[in-house]
């Protein structure tokens, strides 16, 4: 079984976007686009989720259909990947996602990118810890977010191997764990909004 992603040449540093993008928007490109120029990244690998473990499913546009307008929203863009790589390994936690895709791309640098919303509840994800220690975390800016996410348990846990904001260049080659905020980007767009607006102009 083959996760359909490119062959990454070893030392290629590749972000990892994970997201249910129910459905993708623009806050979303410029998290990933702030996070390769952060990052010099070779490309930005969006793993469409087969679902979040944490959230519930109703109301969820299908994998097939969200991942085709992640591949919409990325057109033109060739370091932008829309992946279904959870939905072909089998696999819906990130601790068990990364560890399939270190298993299977030896020596790529995968760092983790995740909106500031995420790290603020990232303590409830499973082996949370065992994740900050397999790969960088790279956490984005989101407006309100940043009082939330930077006081939260896991922040305060792994305080002592965040990045100063100079260094996060560097960020892809430091031994995890290790992360860094990015405050990079001040988007409010949500999908929930939009489902929200979509859903009343029917
Ligand atoms: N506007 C934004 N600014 C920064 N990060 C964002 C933004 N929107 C989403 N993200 C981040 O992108 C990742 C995927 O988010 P997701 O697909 O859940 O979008 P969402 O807009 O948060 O959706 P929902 O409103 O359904 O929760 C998460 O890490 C989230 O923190
Ligand atoms: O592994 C977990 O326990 C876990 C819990 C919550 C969220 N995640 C992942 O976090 C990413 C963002 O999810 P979402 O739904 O907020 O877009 C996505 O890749 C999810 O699989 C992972």
């Amino acid at each position: 079984m083959t996760d359909g992603l490119p062959r990454f040449a070893p030392e290629d540093a590749v972000g990892l976007f994970g997201g249910s993008f129910n459905p993708a928007h623009g806050g979303h490109l410029a998290v990933a686009e702030a996070a390769r120029r952060a990052c010099n990244l070779r490309a930005v690998v969006w793993l469409v989720s087969p679902g979040n473990p944490l959230k519930a499913q109703a109301g969820y546009l299908s994998l097939p259909e969200r991942t085709a307008r992640v591949r919409a929203m990325t057109k033109g863009r060739p370091a932008m990947i829309a992946s279904d790589a959870e939905a072909r390994l089998g696999t819906r936690y990130t601790v068990d996602t990364v560890a399939a895709l270190a298993g299977r791309h030896p020596g790529v640098r995968f760092v983790w990118i995740m909106g500031a919303d995420s790290l603020a509840s990232f303590h409830r994800w499973r082996h949370w810890r065992r994740i900050a220690n397999t790969l960088p975390l790279l956490v984005v800016s989101r407006p309100g977010q940043a009082m939330p996410a930077l006081t939260s348990p896991s922040a305060h846990a792994l305080r002592q191997y965040r990045l100063r904001e100079a260094d996060v260049a560097s960020l892809p080659r430091c031994r995890p764990p290790a992360w860094a905020y990015l405050p990079a980007v001040h988007d409010a767009r949500s999908a929930t909004e939009i489902r929200r607006r979509e859903a009343s102009s029917c």
